[in-house]
């Protein structure tokens, strides 16, 4: 009987046995077939905790790795010492538009005067196609606190209004954490804001984890950074691409030190349902990590890969 028992047992753990091996076989079988038949693992249902106008999941259908808990989540740039910017109200100018009537209209919007034009669709709040994203120092000038216009009516208000489309942070393959679209994007719209800790460049040539930082790029005045290691956004998450389907532009709201603007990532052309996001890290983040590794963005203008074309 106890002989039975032990053999019972037995038979028992090595049929548990068997279906560990062979359910691992099946993930292994459907890791290396079609990505449709990947088992994902759902690991964090919104990383925001509902700080996001939409919940940002997090899923991994990779490896074993589980979601990332080593920064805090923000949705707004932050200090952990004092910087040199002007917050002042009394420096901040502002539009005298009634209601949304003449916001973005060159002639009579102060917003747009600042800005040199009007870079916003007024009906779907997309980046107009006439913005000039390659000239770095072109800064839109968002409606503020100050304005007269109506602040649920006013169409120059885009990156303020937050996230719009549905964003998941994924396993990659060989680039660990990266961001998706589970929606098609057109382009111009505004995806999301590149957050973290604001910190001057002098404290950025001397901090351990160079990984996540974002330059501000100032011709006069201070020079800062966004540092988004400790405190960021789900634009932490986005990868380098060499021909990206993102560009970043400088965004003024709720003050106007053109030191420390507000960084927006724009949808550079039409985005596909499921497509990896990605901006250009720039050529000085590449100088350094080459040494380390090298691209994986695996286009086929890709300048930094290991065959460089
Ligand atoms: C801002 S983080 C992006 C998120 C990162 N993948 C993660 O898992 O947290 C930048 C780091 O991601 C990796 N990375 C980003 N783009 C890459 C690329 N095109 N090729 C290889 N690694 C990349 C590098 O390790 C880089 O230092």
């Amino acid at each position: 009987m106890l002989w039975q028992a032990s053999h019972n047992k037995n038979q028992v753990y090595r049929l548990l046995q068997l279906r560990e091996e062979s359910t691992k076989k099946i993930r292994i079988h459907h890791k290396a077939d079609t990505a449709e038949y990947k088992t994902e693992r759902i690991l964090n249902s919104d990383i925001s905790n509902g700080k996001e106008t939409m919940p940002i999941s997090v899923v991994n259908g990779e490896d074993e790795e589980e979601a990332p808990t080593d920064f805090d989540y923000l949705i707004a740039n932050c200090e952990t010492v004092s910087q040199n910017i002007n917050r002042t109200i009394s420096s901040l100018q502002g539009c005298s538009c009634e209601k949304d009537g003449g916001c973005l209209s060159s002639k009579s919007c102060k917003c747009a005067t600042l800005s040199k034009g009007s870079w916003y669709n007024r009906n779907t709040g997309r980046l107009l196609d006439s913005f000039n994203t390659t000239n770095k120092s072109n800064l839109i000038y968002e409606c503020n606190q100050t304005c007269k216009c109506d602040v649920t009516l006013c169409p120059n208000r885009t990156v303020q209004r937050g996230i719009q489309v549905p964003l998941q942070i994924f396993r990659t393959k060989k680039k660990g954490w990266g961001v998706r679209t589970l929606g098609p994007v057109d382009k111009g719209t505004f995806i999301c804001e590149y957050i973290g800790e604001i910190i001057s460049d002098k404290e950025a040539d001397h901090i351990k984890n160079d990984s996540y930082l974002f330059d501000l790029e100032s011709k006069g005045g201070e020079v800062f950074c966004l540092d988004a290691r400790d405190y960021g956004n789900v634009s932490r998450f986005i990868n380098h691409h060499c021909q990206p389907n993102l560009i970043s532009v400088k965004v003024l709201v709720e003050h106007q030190d053109t030191t420390a603007p507000r960084i927006a990532l724009f949808a550079a052309r039409d985005i596909a349902i499921n497509e990896e996001l990605g901006f250009d890290y720039g050529a000085k983040f590449w100088q350094i990590k080459l040494k380390y590794f090298t691209c994986e963005c695996g286009d086929v203008f890709c300048r930094y890969g290991t065959t460089p074309k």
